[in-house]
Parts: C-alpha cells; sequence; structure tokens
C-alpha cells in the first residue's frame, strides 16, 4: 500500500522509535485500518511505558483487533496504564469487570468510574450521571444534570442530546425550553439532530441508597410477567430509563441499514423480505461503559449472562415497515458461521424504546398475544425447549406500524458465551 504524504511524515517521525511518535502513527494506521500493523506499533509505545498506547493496545487485544482477542492480556496492559496513573484505563478496566468475565464484578468497578469521572473523562461522566438518572432521590438527579452538563461542555455530543431532553421536558429540573433550544441549535450547527420523543410513562427507580455510584444495581431482579406458558413469554415494564432508550437511539441511529435483503443479481429487494425496518447491529468495539450497562441489565432481566449476547440490534420502523412472522433460532446449517460452540439463540429480549401512535406491536400468533409498544418495556421469550431443541411456537411478528416510527433494541441471548469479556 502507498502512504499518503501525512502517513509518510508520521513514519519519518517514529523512525527513531519515541513512543510519542509511535502512538501517533499506529493511531493514523487505525484510521486507515491498517490494524495489523498498528498493533505492532501502540505494543512498541506501550512497552516503552506510554498509557496511552497502553490502553489502544490494550484496547485492539479486547475486540482482537490487529491481532487474536486476548481478555487477560488487554487487562494486564490496563493494569500496568492505571497503576501509572492513568484514569482512563481503570475506567476500560471498569467496562470489562461489568461483564463479570475477565476481571470480578466488585466495588472497584464504582471505584474506578469515579476516578474517571472525577478526571473528566467524558464517557465516565455520563455513564454515572445514566446511572443517577434512575434514582429518584431529588440530589441524585441534580448530580445527574450536572454530569451530562459537565460532559456536554466537554463536547461529548450524546451527553449535550440527553440534556437536551431533559431540560426541554423537565426531568431533574423545571422545564426549560429556551436552555434545551440554544443546547439543539449547537448540535444542529454539528449536524446532530434532536432525538425523538421518548417519555417513560411510569418512572421506576431503582431501589439503591442515593448519594452513591452502585453499577451492580444493574442486576437487580425486576417484576416479570408471564403473558403466556407456550411459547414461554414474559414482559417487564420501565427495564429501560428514558435517557438509557435515548442512548440507545442516540448510537444507533447513524449506523442504520435498511434491513432489505438485496437480490445479488438483479440489486432489488428480495420479494419474500421477512424484514422492512432499518437495522444497526453495534459492534463492541463502539460500547461504551453506559451501553455495556443498558445490554447488562437488558441480559440479567432475561436470566442469562452478557456474555453469552449477539451484538446488540436497534431497529427502526417507518410507518409501514413491519418484521415479518419469524423464529430467532438460526436453522443448524447456519450456526456453522457464527461461532458454532456458543449455541443457538436460546433467548431473544427486546426492548422497546420509544412510544408509537399506532401499530408495531410484537404478535406471538400461538400464543394469542400482542405486546404492545411502550418506551422502556421489554418482552423476553424463550427460542428453544428446554432440551435445546427449536421451539416452532416461538414464531413471532413486528406488526407494521401504522403511525409514527417504532425504535426497538433487540439482544439474541445464545445458549453459550459469545463474547469475551
Ligand atoms: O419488532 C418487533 O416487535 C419484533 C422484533 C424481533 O422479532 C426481533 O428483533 O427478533
Ligand atoms: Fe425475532
Amino acid at each position: 500500500m502507498i502512504d499518503d504524504p501525512a502517513l509518510f511524515d508520521l513514519r519519518h517521525q517514529a523512525r527513531d522509535g519515541s513512543p510519542p511518535a509511535l502512538y501517533r502513527l499506529a493511531s493514523a494506521l487505525v484510521l486507515r485500518h491498517q490494524m495489523a500493523e498498528a498493533f505492532v506499533l501502540h505494543r512498541r509505545a506501550a512497552e516503552a511505558g506510554l498509557a496511552n498506547a497502553q490502553i489502544e493496545h490494550a484496547r485492539m487485544l479486547m475486540y482482537g483487533v490487529g491481532c487474536d482477542a486476548d481478555a487477560s492480556q488487554a487487562v494486564a496492559w490496563l493494569l500496568r496504564a492505571e497503576l501509572a496513573g492513568s484514569p482512563i484505563a481503570g475506567y476500560f478496566l471498569a467496562l470489562i469487570a461489568l461483564g463479570g468475565q475477565a476481571l470480578p464484578r466488585d466495588g472497584r468497578i464504582n471505584e474506578r468510574l469515579m476516578l474517571a469521572v472525577r478526571a473528566e473523562y467524558p464517557p465516565a461522566l455520563r455513564a454515572v450521571a445514566m446511572h443517577f438518572g434512575r434514582k429518584a432521590d431529588r440530589d441524585d438527579q441534580a448530580r445527574c444534570m450536572q454530569w451530562l452538563e459537565r460532559a456536554a461542555g466537554l463536547g461529548d455530543a450524546v451527553a449535550a442530546r440527553l440534556l437536551a431532553e431533559r431540560l426541554q421536558r423537565g426531568e431533574g429540573c423545571r422545564p426549560r425550553p429556551d436552555a434545551a433550544a440554544q443546547l439543539r441549535r449547537q448540535l444542529a450547527q454539528h449536524g446532530v439532530g434532536p432525538l425523538p420523543s421518548v417519555a417513560v410513562p411510569e418512572f421506576v427507580p431503582i431501589n439503591a441508597q442515593p448519594g452513591q455510584l452502585q453499577m451492580e444495581d444493574v442486576l437487580q431482579p425486576v417484576d416479570l410477567t408471564l403473558q403466556s406458558a407456550r411459547p414461554h413469554v414474559l414482559t417487564v415494564d420501565g427495564l429501560l430509563s428514558a435517557d438509557e432508550c435515548r442512548l440507545l437511539i442516540a448510537a444507533s441511529e447513524s449506523r442504520l441499514q435498511s434491513s432489505r435483503t438485496i437480490d445479488p443479481n438483479d440489486g432489488l429487494p428480495l420479494a419474500m423480505d421477512l424484514r422492512t425496518s432499518s437495522d444497526a447491529s453495534l459492534d463492541p468495539i463502539l460500547e461504551d461503559v453506559a451501553l455495556r450497562a443498558v445490554q447488562l441489565r437488558m441480559a440479567s432481566a432475561a436470566g442469562v449472562p452478557l456474555s453469552h449476547a449477539e451484538h446488540l440490534t436497534v431497529l427502526r420502523y417507518e410507518p409501514g415497515q413491519e418484521y415479518r412472522p419469524h423464529r430467532d433460532y438460526r436453522p443448524p446449517g447456519s450456526l456453522e458461521r457464527d461461532r458454532p460452540d456458543a449455541g443457538n439463540r436460546l433467548r431473544t429480549i427486546c426492548v422497546y424504546l420509544n412510544e408509537v401512535q399506532a401499530g408495531g406491536e410484537t404478535e406471538f400468533p400461538v400464543a394469542g398475544l400482542r405486546v404492545a409498544p411502550r418506551p422502556g418495556r421489554a418482552v423476553i421469550f424463550d427460542n428453544l425447549h428446554a432440551d435445546g431443541a427449536p421451539d416452532v411456537d416461538s414464531l413471532h411478528a413486528g406488526l407494521p406500524v401504522q403511525r409514527g416510527v417504532k425504535w426497538l433494541a433487540t439482544l439474541w441471548l445464545r445458549q453459550a458465551p459469545y463474547r469475551n469479556f
């Protein structure tokens, strides 16, 4: 591959092996998708003691970018950077520990996140703000607002979007439409539009001590309602907060692609198309602590470890769009292609992220059941029988949206671990 002039310069500067120059070159290579070389250069800078390179090297090891994934090596590099004083390394250790696999899910998660908050690391500010935003206590709501404001002030567009919604609706504050409008104008200058309207009708506060960060709260048992025994379908209201629904929309919006399968012969949509929505599959490398905490709550409500989850998928249906009757388990032949060791899709959890004006229910025809979309409401169902055999009765559909737009987040949970941490 021929280098562009900028890369050529960076290579020249890195010739003497100075760690910051190696780090800059490696970062430029990542942007150009030259991952294997970036991995080696980040490692050289990491070995020379540069904390940022240690973190980037660790992140490549976490997600298997330019190398084979190795969570325990990633942890070792992050611990080294943390020991040298990097609160950002601590933030990534907290992110890993939330999975409870490569690190224990213990009180260090909260300590590490608070250190990253004090260092004003925007993803930590945002994650902690969202956690406090679930608490009913007025001071906790004020803390949520403060941290969102701080993160927004540091240029975090997601925090700014969440803040604008809260200011507009008077969530955690008195309504301040002027402040919301000003924030939206600033976002618009950067090409960021407003979020769809999400009002969680019933606020379901977590049962926790005010003033304290307790990320383990995401694992608190939730009140499941049995809707059908065969097929096995449960629902839970208020599983996600309005902030969390908005976060999922904000994280996926720019990544939406038409779910329509295109016929390779003529480029036309296939006639037997199952889905007419748009969807975004969230690559784990884009996950931050807030997104991971949301997924952890979803997996925990479904009674399956987060490590068994495939990538989170967010779907958007416009009027007339639907997901025709289908079953989520994979036909045995197709399992071979995507992590056969993780088994089949044991269970599914879908969470509705906004209010739909009409239509868009999830229908289970065998049970004669329709679940109406409400923001924060989850529907959980089994795709397999207890012995692992596919359950044909798990047939379900996303009925056509009649008015408004429907946003939905889905986690397909496998029988065995799918993720590394
Ligand atoms: O849109 C719905 O209600 C159903 C979605 C669904 O079936 C899925 O994500 O697997
Ligand atoms: Fe489905």
